[in-house]
């Protein structure tokens, strides 16, 4: 559960970036969207299909390498199965590029026909890569771009620069990503947005989050806790013991031999985001969804 607001969303920035991304949308022809192949729900942004206002729409679930391979594949069954085009990808080794180009490419067939009709004859495809902080849109710009001019980060919201940048024959993408607002309001998003990077650390409960990331782990794969952290069966009565226990066999101890529980959690963390515990897809296509309580 993120129990504190998250100060970069306020409703004055929401309403701005909306502005922005409007403007943004004007200028191109067809939208590529970033989801986090781990969490293609909780990733995605709430009014999103309102900001695109019915331009062509790609999907790509990024950071495929991280996520657990069978569930990417049901994810992109159920999107293409809902007629929207998507694509896995893994923008830090660029393998999808030529795959998303075709499907840029694809999509506008009847935009150029349309031009065509009119005698326009050399203007090129405009796209822009949208998504959530920290989602990879920098990386899968410079990667589809092939060099360093966008800035890459670490960390949420850094995102700079502006210019078209050539991709292939005809296609030009704006080297500006337009940064879209989690959904925070849905406390479930908001928990696996934290697990994966997508809010900053410092803005939201540790505690909490990581509460609900052990369940997941002693739930679904609690075989990996074992092997991972050289746990024995006793030892993992429930999730205070799992995570005392994960903190003495990595010696996050403190004086008198009391465990630093928030050391333990954040090694958990960090080996959750780098796959050290598996590729682990968090949000499910059959999850009930989350409803907001009044
Ligand atoms: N493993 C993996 N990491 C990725 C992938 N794409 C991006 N990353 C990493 O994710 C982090 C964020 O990537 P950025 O490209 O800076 O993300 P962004 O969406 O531009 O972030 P903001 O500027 O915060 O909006 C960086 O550490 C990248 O190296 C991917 O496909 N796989």
């Amino acid at each position: 559960m993120v129990d504190s607001p998250i100060v970069h969303w306020f409703p004055g920035h929401m309403a701005k970036a909306t502005r922005m991304i409007q403007e943004y949308i004007k200028k191109v022809d067809v939208v590529i969207e970033l989801l986090d192949a781990r969490i293609p729900r909780s990733s995605a942004n709430p009014v999103i299909i309102e900001l695109i206002n019915q331009k062509p729409h790609i999907i790509l679930l990024n950071k495929v390498d991280l996520a657990d391979p069978a569930a990417t594949k049901e994810w992109t069954e159920f999107l293409a199965s809902k007629g929207i085009t998507v694509l896995a990808i893994d923008s830090k080794s660029g393998k999808g590029n030529k795959a998303l180009i075709r499907a840029v490419e694809q999509l506008s067939k009847p935009i150029i026909e349309r031009w065509l009709n009119k005698g326009i004859r050399s203007r090129s495809i405009r796209t822009i890569i949208l998504g959530i902080p920290n989602v990879g849109k920098s990386t899968l710009i410079n990667s589809l771009a092939g060099s360093a001019a966008t800035r890459t980060a670490n960390k949420a919201g850094h995102t700079r620069g502006q210019q078209w940048v050539k991709i292939g024959k005809n296609m030009e993408l704006l080297d500006t990503p337009g940064v879209l607002w989690p959904k925070l309001e849905d406390q479930r998003a908001a928990a696996r947005l934290a697990m994966t990077g997508a809010i900053s650390d410092d803005v939201y409960d540790l505690e909490n989050v990581m509460k609900q990331l052990l369940g997941h782990l002693k739930d679904n794969t609690p075989e990996i806790l074992v092997e991972r952290y050289k746990l024995k069966p006793e030892e993992m009565e429930n999730l205070d013991d799992i995570l005392e226990n994960i903190g003495r066999r990595r010696g996050c101890l403190v004086s008198g031999g009391i465990v630093d529980l928030d050391k333990a959690r954040r090694i958990v963390l960090a080996d959750y985001r780098n796959a050290k515990l598996g590729n682990i897809t968090l949000d499910t296509v059959d999850e009930e969804p989350y409803y907001v309580e009044e």
